[in-house]
């Protein structure tokens, strides 16, 4: 809806009402078409200022409507009457002005906007481009260079930033629709044509072609396979070089082909997915609107390793103030050095001033008495968690919440060391966890309510998307990741090489692939894990690392590979070779490949050619068994949850949606069928086997992914 009303005589004011965003819905749009008309028609009207109620300007198209049948008036001859307006129309832009909001205001002759706004045009980032004309208008209003930035990026600019760029003409922290009121008052009867912004020609550059040949090459760089970003550089381009109704025909066909596609789909899936997961439940039937977190102001952190850090500098950047600990004289003073640096590196990225007084050092627990929140990150072994949460049992004042930056380790266990077992939770981070986004919060059998929703909240203030998922092995996201690695150990025993294996993962859209990746994390990680599962041990009588173990198949070639020193990136060597110890350049190593020959003949192996399509399917298709596995137990609540946590925390390609959307695009059928047809080749390998829930999803039809709850709510209560 949009309501209008007559301000002083003579200013048409026309507020745009749909709460929470002001999104552009059917209703919206008829509102606006009704009320510009009348804005037009009335003769005592002699100027117009558009606003949004609430203080929000608007959020841009519904994107809930998208994936309906599209009713209402169209946006771009509703923009274009705008602009033809021969009454001034000012738009007063307060809070958000985003997507078609923007659009909206580029149309309007004036812009206005409050000191607190943001705005931008994040379609790119729901797999479209901004084609209410804001491709064409935007490059015409600020440039090339900069109209390609906000909109292959989607990111948002303060109003600051608006205003030095041109796309704003004023910025004030007064009521922003009192002045757009005044304002629109005095340039009432001025001539408008130099206001049209679809009137200017393209600011010219040097050299328009390596420009866009740059761009281009850049998108398709850091795009990962996705089709908005190249789209949207087309659609600049066609600004750039045609006349204004021949760029808007462009940009209105590549939306077109956006529009429908999966890729579009995905993305918006996922909109809502870091929306949803916010709406946690428990098994017990608690749930995130019906419990009060618990007041959080100072926290701590124990062990100040890598991870240790980050989590300062991320709670520290969040406003709380932390009780550092670790107990190593000679590592406290590196962390500090290491601490404030990144503090000062954090605070030069977003302009603000480095905070540090808010952080106490010490290498005993002591100070840790009195705060409400700790978190413990030191080295991942059971036993010397153990001993910290002991001795922070006995040191904490009565209620302080205990949480577990493990990755993996059991918090029942833990939590059972603690005489309040209720107060502790998982709050499983990522490297580096001042950077990346996700963070699971694992409940335990015994951990309350409370104690999960404060750890959520705690979370939202960091800026991460957090996950609630239940206690097991490796929680949702290793858990899953385990017959994913296992798979990919699994194709280099029958002839793969790791380039093979990584390519094609890569090409998919992962960022690294798994042997990439690993020699990043480090394949002593594994190798440590598997050594403590009792897997990475030699057999007595024979000297080797068996192949199968507990009855099924298991490759140690990860575990040789360890047993050279090949430890990845920082020994200089793993599953690849880096010019130093520490270098970042993996190349492909022949001697990797006389490795896995002697392995194969050893083995009685016979080396065959394997398919890039063998390798996604034996993959991920084993991931995502792992994924409904998750879910007919509980452990992840819904499909939403493992898919935000892929997408965030494994750099599963947003524009795939995470695996279980994937799952749902590439059909539940095929998945059951490949999954047999492999469990048929490795009857050793049970991950490879259809779990229930996927039978049954298949068996009751195939239901799309929005429906599953249901039929895992009734899987879930016959277990
Ligand atoms: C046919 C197309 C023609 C022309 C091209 C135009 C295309 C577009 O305009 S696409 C839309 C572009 N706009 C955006 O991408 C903005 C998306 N929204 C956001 O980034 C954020 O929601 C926000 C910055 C606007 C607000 O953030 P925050 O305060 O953190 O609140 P929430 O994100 O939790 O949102 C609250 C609530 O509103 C729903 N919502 C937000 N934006 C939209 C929208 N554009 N359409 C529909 N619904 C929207 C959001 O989902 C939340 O509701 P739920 O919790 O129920 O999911």
């Amino acid at each position: 809806m949009a309501q209008f009303s007559r301000v002083s005589g003579s200013v048409g004011l026309i507020t745009l009402q749909n709460p929470p965003v002001n999104a552009l819905s059917a209703a919206v749009r008829q509102g606006i078409v009704d009320t510009v008309n009348k804005a037009l028609q009335e003769p005592e009207v002699k100027s117009v200022v558009i606003c949004g109620q609430n203080k929000v300007f608007c959020g841009g198209a519904d994107i809930k409507s998208f994936r309906g049948v599209m009713t209402g008036p169209p946006l771009i001859p509703m923009i274009h009457a705008i602009e033809a307006s021969t009454k001034p129309v000012v738009a007063a832009i307060e809070g958000i002005a985003l997507g078609g909001g923007l659009e909206l205001a580029l149309a309007c002759h004036y812009r206005i906007s409050h000191t607190k706004a943001r705005l931008g045009l994040p379609e790119v980032t729901l797999g479209l481009l901004p084609a209410a004309a804001g491709s064409q208008r935007l490059p015409r209003l600020i440039g090339i260079t900069a109209a390609l930035d906000l909109i292959t990026t989607g990111r948002h600019v303060t109003a600051a930033e608006a205003l030095q760029l041109g796309i704003v003409d004023h910025v004030t922290d007064q009521n922003t629709v009192d002045v757009a009121l005044k304002f629109a008052s005095s340039v009432a009867g001025k001539p408008l044509d130099a206001r049209r912004i679809s009137l200017y020609p393209c600011p010219p550059s040097d050299d328009t072609d390596a420009l866009f040949e740059e761009a281009m090459q850049r998108v398709r760089r850091s795009a990962r396979g996705a089709i908005a970003p190249v789209a949207c550089v087309q659609a600049v381009r066609a600004a750039a070089t045609l006349p204004y109704a021949q760029g808007l025909e462009r940009e209105k066909e590549l939306m077109a082909t956006l529009f429908t596609s999966g890729q579009a789909r995905a993305l918006q899936y996922s909109f809502f997915a870091q929306r949803a997961v916010g709406r946690w439940s428990m098994p017990s039937g608690a749930q995130w609107d019906t419990v009060e977190p618990l007041p959080v102001q100072k926290t701590a952190v124990i062990g100040l390793g890598t991870m240790g850090r980050g989590i300062v500098v991320a709670l520290t950047q969040a406003g709380f103030s932390v009780v550092a600990v670790e107990t190593h004289e000679k590592q406290l003073t590196q962390a500090k050095q290491a601490i404030e640096e990144m503090l000062i590196r954090g605070a030069k990225r977003r302009g603000v001033t480095p905070e540090h007084d808010t952080i106490t050092y010490s290498h005993s627990m002591e100070p840790v008495a009195n705060v409400d929140l700790v978190i413990e990150a030191v080295f991942e072994d059971m036993v010397l968690k153990e001993k910290v949460f002991q001795q922070l049992s006995a040191v904490c004042k009565p209620g302080t919440l205990l949480c577990t930056n493990t990755s993996g380790l059991d918090i029942d266990h833990l939590a059972s060391k603690t005489p309040n077992p209720e107060l502790v939770v998982g709050m499983h981070f990522f490297a580096p966890a001042h950077v990346m986004k996700l963070l699971e919060v694992v409940y335990g059998r015994q951990s309350s309510p409370r104690a999960v929703a404060t750890a959520m909240q705690l979370g939202k203030k960091m800026g991460k998307v957090s996950v609630a998922v239940g206690n097991c092995l490796g929680f949702v996201g290793n858990r899953m990741l385990k017959p994913y690695m296992n798979q990919a150990f699994f194709l280099l025993e029958e002839g793969a090489s790791p380039e093979l294996v990584d390519q094609a993962l890569e090409e998919f859209g992962f960022i690294m692939g798994p042997f990439r990746m690993s020699d990043l994390s480090g394949i002593d990680v594994g190798w440590r894990i598997r050594k403590e599962e009792g897997l990475a041990v030699p057999d007595q009588r024979t000297g080797q690392i068996p192949r199968m173990q507990k009855g099924c198949r298991y490759s140690p070639v990860g575990d040789l590979i360890c047993e050279q020193g090949r430890f990845g990136q920082k020994t200089g060597q793993g599953w690849y070779r880096y010019d130093k110890p520490g270098g970042r350049v993996a190349r492909p190593d022949p001697w990797m490949q006389t490795f896995l020959n002697q392995y194969r003949a050893t083995h009685g192996l016979v080396p065959r050619r394997i398919d890039p399509k063998e390798v996604l399917e034996r993959c991920l298709y084993a991931l995502i068994n792992e994924g409904f596995q998750t879910l007919e137990e509980g452990i992840a609540a819904a499909p939403e949850d493992i898919d935000v946590i892929y997408v965030f925390g494994y750099s599963w390609p947003q524009h795939r949606g995470g695996p279980m959307f994937y799952a749902d695009m590439v059909g539940l059928e095929k998945i059951m069928d490949r999954l047999e047809h492999y469990h048929q080749a490795h009857p050793d390998v049970p991950s490879l086997q259809p779990c229930n829930l996927l039978r049954k999803l298949v068996a009751i039809g195939s239901p799309p992914i929005h429906k599953w709850s249901q039929v895992m709510k009734t899987l879930r209560s016959q277990l």
